[in-house]
């Protein structure tokens, strides 16, 4: 099932190797090709299982836009806090030595996916080992699927001694094994018998009492406090397998999967962080949280308690306001509704509210994830009093748990979520990560409650069933 013609492909590299020669740097050569026949990003992702380490998995709610990277041609990494500034630099350096086809549809094309720590200046633990700071990589082969279309892409990394004819032949190879067997695979539906520790539980309640006693005291509004369970697997767990369940089991969430090494971070959440489409810019305020019925009945009563309970409508309020504010300084004409309405995913409902703006010539989307993050939603308010109270109080090592995970593309398009309902998964092992917003009147029993929902669908994704976490 061969997309590409090779004599297309070599033509393309040796005008590559040529651009090369003539700025002496090596040069982005990447094409494009709509295809006309279905392709199961999951089974595109698997069948990239030679390239362990170099692949990632994207779906927008309701699989609206759906993106899968396999292989690295090349990779941005920081280790530094200037990594979104870094990152914008490098890539309008990488794209003024390129040479892609004019193709308008966003994320078709040379385009980088990756993800940013939440904090960069807490210290680094061995369990994010195989990840640095930020990573943000221009994928070698690349699955784009729209509402109504499907690309393949290519991205090559060409310098002036690349053999044309060998590279034409390894990538078209490679394309080849990637389009076989895209049948959807079914996995065993048979359930995990997992055994879950709950690290620094009873330090992680009690913080929750003293910061919302400090919140009281003082000018801090609000301050998010994650927590981390490790769960331990009696056999490896399979990547392919978890994003399955998470396509079906949170349809209306992001689903995301990026690998390091051996390691996958993976989630399913429900938070956009900022998209960009041409001039327009989207983000949500997404926070205050309640339980879902077991009946329709139960389920209108627990979503109208939380439209009207104070305690989340502060929690909600101080994000929004910190949206918009974000808002205020990159895009003009911005609307923001007066009130919330409720998002509902499978285990929890939310206070919603969609932020929309014009967004202000040159400025770029990865601007506004640098001024959106970390939004009251993951961080608090004010957002660097917040950040140094999470710095001093969490035990956890967070790494990419709720920082902006996502893609942009050659044309300023793009879209990141938050990383959160989120797992490390290693091997027979993972991390699962989960926070609360904390304001004064907040309760520790409570907030411990939120967090065992909040574990839920990750929990589930990896096959696994407790009652502790029903
Ligand atoms: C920090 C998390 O959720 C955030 C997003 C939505 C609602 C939240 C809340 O109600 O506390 C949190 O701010 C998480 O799921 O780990």
């Amino acid at each position: 099932m061969v997309t590409i013609q090779h004599s297309t492909i070599h033509k393309k590299v040796a005008c590559g190797v040529e651009q090369a020669k003539s700025v002496s740097r090596s040069v982005i050569v990447s094409t494009s090709t709509k295809v006309d026949y279905a392709i199961d990003p999951v089974a595109f992702y698997r069948q990239g299982e030679n390239r362990i380490g170099e692949r990632f998995f994207w779906a927008a709610p309701n699989g609206d836009f759906v993106m899968v990277g396999v292989g690295s041609a090349h990779t941005l990494v920081s280790n530094s806090d200037n990594c979104f500034k870094q990152f914008e630099k490098d890539w309008q350096e990488l794209l003024n030595y390129s040479t892609a086809d004019q193709i308008e549809e966003p994320g078709v094309g040379p385009v980088l996916f990756g993800a940013f720590s939440f904090d960069p200046k807490k210290e680094k633990t061995n369990l994010w080992r195989n990840f640095p700071i930020a990573k943000m990589v221009l994928p070698q082969h690349v699955l784009t699927i729209t509402k109504d279309e499907c690309w393949l892409t290519v991205n090559m990394m060409v310098d002036q001694n690349t053999n044309a004819e060998h590279l034409a032949d390894a990538i078209l190879k490679e394309q080849q094994n990637l389009l076989q067997n895209l049948t959807k695979p079914t996995y065993n539906p048979s359930h995990r018998e997992l055994t879950i520790e709950e690290l620094d539980k009873d330090e992680w309640i009690a913080s929750v009492d003293k910061v919302a006693g400090q919140i009281r005291s003082s000018e801090i509004e609000k301050v998010v406090l994650a927590r981390e369970i490790r769960v331990k697997s009696d056999r490896p767990f399979i990547t392919e397998e978890i994003l399955d369940r998470l396509l079906t089991e949170q349809p209306i969430s992001y689903i995301f999967a990026l690998e390091g090494g051996e390691d996958c971070f993976m989630g399913a959440s429900p938070e956009r962080l900022v998209k960009k489409q041409g001039k327009e810019a989207f983000s949500t305020c997404l926070a205050g949280s309640i339980g879902r019925g077991s009946t329709p009945e139960e389920d209108y009563k627990l979503g109208n308690e939380l439209l009207n309970d104070a305690k989340n409508l502060h929690e909600h309020e101080v994000v929004v306001r910190a949206i918009t504010s974000a808002f205020e300084q990159g895009c003009e004409r911005i609307s923001v509704p007066e009130k919330p309405i409720l998002y509902k995913i499978r285990d929890i409902q939310h206070l919603y509210t969609p932020v929309v703006g014009e967004v202000k010539k040159n400025v770029s989307l990865l601007t506004l994830v640098e001024k959106l993050h970390p939004t009251p939603a993951l961080g608090g308010h004010p957002k660097e009093e917040a950040l140094q109270k999470i710095r001093t109080i969490e035990r956890l090592d967070r790494g990419l748990y709720a920082g902006p995970i996502g893609w942009l593309d050659s044309k300023g398009n793009g879209e990141f979520a938050v990383a959160i309902r989120s797992a490390l998964v290693q091997g027979k092992e993972a991390s699962l990560f989960a926070g609360c917003g904390i304001v004064g009147d907040s309760d520790p029993a409570s907030e411990y409650k939120e967090t065992q929902m909040k574990f839920r669908p990750m929990l589930s994704a990896l096959g696994g069933f407790s009652h502790e976490f029903k």
